[in-house]
């Protein structure tokens, strides 16, 4: 549900945005028209449809029905024995008039409740998407639900849509919801009877769930069930019978069914012991456990509503019972560590997923971690709900929690670590993220510091005592290279023990292969996935299904925004027309360097100039993202701001973004996309992007959640501002739309701004003159492979902000300086230079004084001397 509106100047009111006319189909009502239907369709037409009529239009669609069943009253005639499907159809289309014009969209046949007006929700039979207007008194709890059952796939503000897939209800089996109280409760938000169809779907995809657990007991995979049927099936899948431990007499081990199952109880964590319910408060030790918890709802103010409310806590809250395991009938069997990921892929598409629970409460093998949160740490309501998701039946399961940017995912891992209280791994993208986590374990929770310890590149070490917790990178772990000998001792400390909690930050960029060697080479009992953005473009999203568990919890972006947890942020996207210079050019180029048009158009130039400018007088704090180096690089020393990208050294990025911090005279930044993520810059109240990674909606929200966690979010009125600037009329305009996508269903609205009041007459306007355009597109094709090569810092291996680059670690890159650039580029005109001079540079001077320290000196020297050469070279 695109909300693209068209506005003509820079103005933000807001005014609601006219629905598109191709919303009309999703929205309609049987009954309800759209207003804007009026003059297309003559009301009486609307409202005479009969049942009879609608129903034959239907049966169109409905090849697969037999026809007589389908028939709910009789055709008028003397027959009550249903027509020949063209007939009907033909009759349908002379009776009601708009039938054709919906299409498969059509489900006017189906009857309303006649209290509809007060229920929610209306459900297509045929594709599982569930409708559900956001503006009804009980959406709030109806979304708790829908969060539980099926998928959001876009929540603007009035009208949300949901889909129900196998996944969605596995996630919901696992999180305790049981087949009848899902129909139930979702005929009872119904504006329709729930379909048959879908009520077959349902009880069809959850009547397997939850029968199979993947238990680790003394560092050994069992999968077991109390149903042995439901194991003897799975054994007779070669797949499954091939990861089967079998141990002959003599004590080898084979694979293979392995005749028959072991009927004797698993002496596992879950299995061998009777669940007791403990008297302090399950989520985090020292958190008040406010009543209203996960899922409950506020005080009903009518019976009815009392009723759906008790309806509701039953079916999504936190009821605190705990599951009673019948050791007498739990069988089970052992599995091979290294087939554990293809095996629980393998039992979904046998559409038995395995539940991995862990009853940490009862572990007495793993030594418990002495861990709680601080006394003044208090998780928020959506951190407590997420987490109640994960903890709710008294164990920990493993899955996924989906939370915006800046919503406080760190905590809410840190909470599950204090929890669990056992050994917890924490993995995470970069090196600099592993610091992060350390340093936020340190500051909510009580953990003492030799119990936290790091697994870096740099930094070797390993906790002391039984229990602690290690925080390390993916590519640390599942490296398989060569390795150094400390590397193999920190592996073996690893892989030897068992692990009573992984945390796993940013899933959605960790690549399959890696994600399947840390899962296979490290014995967890329970994983938790965070997540901002569960979007790939490759498709592979579903992947962590299995190799993680099922989505826990969603929160909605919109809600979070309302309630000030993070800011309320204006999206426009920013039309800049290319100069005429530039299109013709734009024209003839090849593709590589199209993008380089695009971003370095002069329009963009001086839009991006004008609103920098705007926002630094309202007092906002600017970061501008571009992803292509050179871009960033032209832009920032052309209007004379610092930059930061991938070889920005350590000590110079802690400097530039120090000053952005505190400096009042420091108050925009360029960014690469080093900045794109693990970038806590609670000041920024403005973005600006230039340029961008094509078409990635996981970039595009990872970049809006820059300004989510801004300081002044909760001030009266205040608004964030997101700018993506794009040049009219090239490829950049089909990116930039594909990248809002994810931004859009999470109900952001993107503004089009084609023109910036005022630019024009804006004092200093760089590139007014078509001398000075002509010289930046010479600039341009004058400047060498290499340099417009600097397009991606990703070339360079480097993801974030955090990088890999760390004060110790850093050194100098490849040679690529703005004084090849000056050279064959017109740099060297007298213009072009003065303003050139870096905004880093004078950064650095002030920092140091005058009084440079003599070591810098040589280095800078060995520096320059160390680029001449190359220089030479090339
Ligand atoms: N319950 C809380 N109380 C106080 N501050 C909180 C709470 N939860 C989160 N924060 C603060 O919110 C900010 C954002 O948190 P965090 O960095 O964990 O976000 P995130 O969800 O990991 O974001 P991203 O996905 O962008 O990395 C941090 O400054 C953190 O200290």
């Amino acid at each position: 549900m695109a909300q693209k509106r068209n506005v003509d100047d820079a103005s933000f009111g807001d005014r609601p945005a006219k629905k598109p006319r191709s919303e009309v189909d999703e929205d309609f009502q049987p009954g309800s028209p759209h207003p804007d239907d009026h003059a297309l369709i003559p009301r009486a037409a609307t409202i005479n449809l009969s049942a009879l009529t609608r129903r034959l239009a239907y049966e169109k669609k409905d090849r697969n029905k037999p026809a007589a069943e389908s028939v709910e009253q009789p055709a008028p005639g003397p027959s009550t024995t249903a027509r020949p499907a063209t007939i009907r159809i033909k009759k349908a289309t002379k009776t009601d008039l708009v039938a054709h014009l919906f299409d498969k969209s059509d489900f006017s046949f189906m009857e309303l409740k006649p209290d509809h007006a007060s229920r929610p929700l209306w459900i297509n039979p045929e594709d599982q998407t569930i409708i559900l207007e956001g503006f009804s008194p009980i959406a709030e709890q109806a979304q708790d639900f829908l969060v539980a059952i099926s998928e959001p796939v876009s929540r603007p503000a009035f009208m949300h849509e949901y889909k129900i897939t196998t996944y969605s209800l596995y996630a919901a089996v696992s999180v305790g919801l049981e087949t009848d109280d899902i129909i139930s409760v979702l005929n009872r938000l119904s504006k329709i009877p729930v379909p048959e169809k879908i009520v077959q779907f349902i009880r069809e995809c959850t009547v397997s769930y939850g029968k199979l657990k993947l238990v680790l007991k003394h560092n050994k995979y069992y999968v077991e069930s109390t149903h042995p049927e439901v194991l003897q099936t799975l054994l007779k899948d070669p797949m499954v019978a091939s990861a089967r431990v079998v141990t002959d007499g003599t004590g080898q081990i084979t694979t293979g069914p392995g005749g028959l199952l072991m009927t004797k109880p698993v002496q596992g964590l879950l299995a061998n012991v009777s669940p007791q319910k403990s008297q302090t408060p399950l989520i985090g030790a020292t958190t008040p456990m406010p009543g209203n918890t996960a899922g409950s709802i506020p005080a009903a103010k009518s019976t009815n509503q009392q009723a759906d409310a008790d309806l509701f806590t039953s079916v999504v809250g936190v009821d605190g019972d705990e599951v009673e395991e019948d050791d007498e009938n739990v069988h089970s069997f052992e599995i091979l560590d290294q087939k554990i990921d293809e095996l629980k892929k393998r039992c979904i598409e046998l559409d038995y997923p395995m539940l991995e629970e862990y009853d940490f409460r009862n572990d007495t093998i793993n030594p418990n971690l002495d861990i709680d949160l601080k006394p003044i740490t208090v998780i928020r309501p959506y951190q407590e709900k997420s987490l109640s998701k994960m903890f709710g039946n008294g164990r920990a399961r493993s899955g996924i929690i989906v939370l915006p940017c800046g919503a406080g995912k760190t905590l809410v891992g840190i909470t599950a670590a204090c929890t669990i209280k056992k050994s917890c791994l924490v993995l995470c993208t970069s090196g600099v993220s592993v610091l992060q986590w350390r340093q936020q374990f340190l500051q909510w929770s009580n953990i003492h510091e030799s119990k936290i310890c790091v697994f870096t590149a740099d930094q070797k070490e390993k906790f002391a005592g039984d229990a602690g917790i290690v925080v390390s990178t993916y590519s640390m772990v599942a490296n398989t290279g060569n390795r150094s000998h400390e590397s193999k001792k920190m592996m073996e400390f690893l892989t030897s023990r068992e692990w009573g909690f992984v945390l796993l930050d940013e899933v959605h960029v960790v690549p399959a292969a890696m994600f399947r060697r840390v899962i296979t080479t490290i014995k967890a009992h329970s994983k938790l996935g965070l997540t901002a953005t569960l979007v790939r473009e490759d498709d592979k999203i579903e992947d962590l299904n299995y190799m993680i568990g099922p989505k826990l919890y969603e929160a909605n972006w919109m809600d979070l925004a309302a309630k000030g947890h993070i800011a309320t942020v204006q999206c426009a996207e920013v039309w800049c027309p290319m100069s005429p210079e530039f299109y013709k050019e734009y024209l003839k180029e090849k593709s590589r360097d199209k993008m380089l048009l695009w971003c370095m158009n002069p329009n963009k130039f001086q839009s991006c100039q004008f609103l920098i400018d705007y926002h630094e007088q309202r007092g906002d704090k600017i970061i501008v993202f571009s992803d292509n180096v050179f871009a960033l690089k032209a832009y920032a020393r052309k209007l004379g701001k610092p930059f930061i990208c991938g070889d920005t050294g350590q000590v110079e990025r802690v400097r530039i973004l120090q000053n952005f911090q505190h400096n009042p005279l420091t108050n925009t930044i360029f960014l690469s996309k080093v900045g794109d993520t693990s970038i806590d810059l609670p000041e920024a109240t403005c973005l600006i992007q230039i340029s961008s990674h094509f078409g990635s909606r996981r970039q595009e929200a990872q970049r809006l959640g820059r300004i989510l966690r801004a300081k002044r979010r909760n001030d009266e009125g205040f608004n964030a501002f997101f700018y993506s600037l794009v040049s009219k009329d090239t490829q950049e305009m089909y990116y930039s739309t594909k990248r809002q996508q994810f931004l859009i269903d999470q109900g952001y609205s993107f503004k089009v701004i084609t023109r910036l009041e005022g630019m024009e007459r804006m004092p200093g306007l760089v590139f007014q003159t078509k001398s000075e355009q002509i010289e930046l597109l010479g600039m341009i094709l004058n400047a060498t492979d290499d340099d417009r090569m600097l397009g991606s810092d990703v070339a360079r291996g480097e993801g974030d902000l955090a990088g890999t680059v760390t004060s110790n670690s850093y050194r100098a890159p490849v040679i690529r300086t703005s004084g090849t650039l000056q050279n064959l580029s017109g740099g060297q005109h007298m213009s072009y230079i003065e303003k050139n001079k870096s905004q880093n540079k004078v950064l650095a001077a002030n920092a140091k004084g005058m009084d440079r320290n003599k070591l810098f000196l040589n280095r800078d020297k060995e520096s320059k001397a160390r680029k001449k050469e190359a220089q030479k070279a090339a």
